[in-house]
């Protein structure tokens, strides 16, 4: 009889990676799209939910927030038990979640945490009360490893006009670093570009990322997924720079393969296959 060995990718060891954010019952963004990019990435997903949505490929017809206590009930549960290696912050949905989250980084600690700070659907609808933006940027930013913003939700951050030319990029990334944050992911999906442009900014130079841009509609949670790549990848990479482009890759494969789906009528999802597990 032959005894196969084990493929190598089997024997590590697979990181704990946490999402807190709101829900798609489409499956398309949110802790669903989380869910399955942590796996896609050779992560085990967990999640804490920090919003109801009723949306779709065609928009957000309602939202009910989870009230604040319960979010920090989810936390405490979960991190009393579950060594957690780390964790992605997306819709976040009012000041008060925000808050509620903010204690519980304060009392834990946890590793590698990445911050999608989700504001606007694509459809339009407001993901986070206005007043929240304040809160988001002064209490949690200075806290996460890695801020993940869009041009306009940069531009909300930072009180400027949103830019639309890549040239601005680095000067924003810098500003925000500014406010706090460690590392900048600046994303570029709302340029008019022909290449998907993004900026990163960690510890040492700016670096853009420039993958080909895919012609398709199903571009519904390309934030959440980028971001939720990245987490999963930062505890099997050695810094946040090769986690940052790794996940730049998958998004883009996830993109390229969405035409394989046949998912509602708007906005369809990106198709999360697994590549390297
Ligand atoms: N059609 C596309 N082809 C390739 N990459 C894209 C495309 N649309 C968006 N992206 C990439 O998806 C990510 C999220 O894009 P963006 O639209 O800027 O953020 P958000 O989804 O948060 O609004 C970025 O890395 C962006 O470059
Ligand atoms: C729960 C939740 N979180 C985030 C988004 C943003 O995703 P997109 O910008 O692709 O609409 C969303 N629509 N829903």
């Amino acid at each position: 009889m032959t005894v196969r060995a084990a493929r190598p990718e089997f024997a590590r060891p697979v990181p704990n990676v946490l999402t807190i954010a709101g829900t798609d019952p489409s499956g398309g963004a949110g802790i669903q799209a989380d869910l399955k990019a942590f796996s896609a990435n050779g992560a085990y997903g967990m999640s804490v939910v920090t919003a109801l949505v009723a949306q779709t490929t065609t928009g957000v017809a309602e939202v009910r927030e989870v009230p604040p206590e319960f979010v920090t009930s989810q936390l405490t549960t979960l991190l009393d038990d579950v060594r957690v290696d780390a964790v992605k912050i997306g819709m976040l949905a009012g000041t008060g979640v925000i808050r509620a989250v903010v204690a519980v980084l304060d009392r834990y600690a946890p590793p590698h945490v990445v911050l999608d700070p989700v504001m606007v659907a694509k459809s339009g609808h407001r993901l986070l009360a206005d007043e929240a933006v304040a809160v988001l940027r002064d209490e949690l930013l200075p806290r996460v490893d890695l801020i993940t913003p869009n041009l306009p939700e940069a531009a909300d951050l930072l009180g400027e006009r949103e830019i639309t030319d890549s040239g601005g990029m680095a000067g924003q990334a810098e500003r925000l670093t500014g406010l706090g944050a460690k590392q900048v992911l600046l994303k570029g999906g709302h340029l008019r570009e022909a290449a998907s442009l993004d900026l990163f900014r960690g510890d040492g130079e700016a670096e853009f990322l420039r993958r080909e841009r895919i012609e398709t509609t199903n571009d519904h949670g390309t934030g959440c997924t980028l971001s939720a790549a990245i987490a999963a990848l930062r505890p099997q990479r050695p810094d946040w720079s090769s986690a940052v482009r790794d996940g730049k890759e998958y998004l883009t494969e996830a993109l390229r393969a969405a035409d394989r789906l046949d998912v509602g009528r708007g906005h369809g999802p990106v198709h999360h296959f697994h590549r390297w597990w």
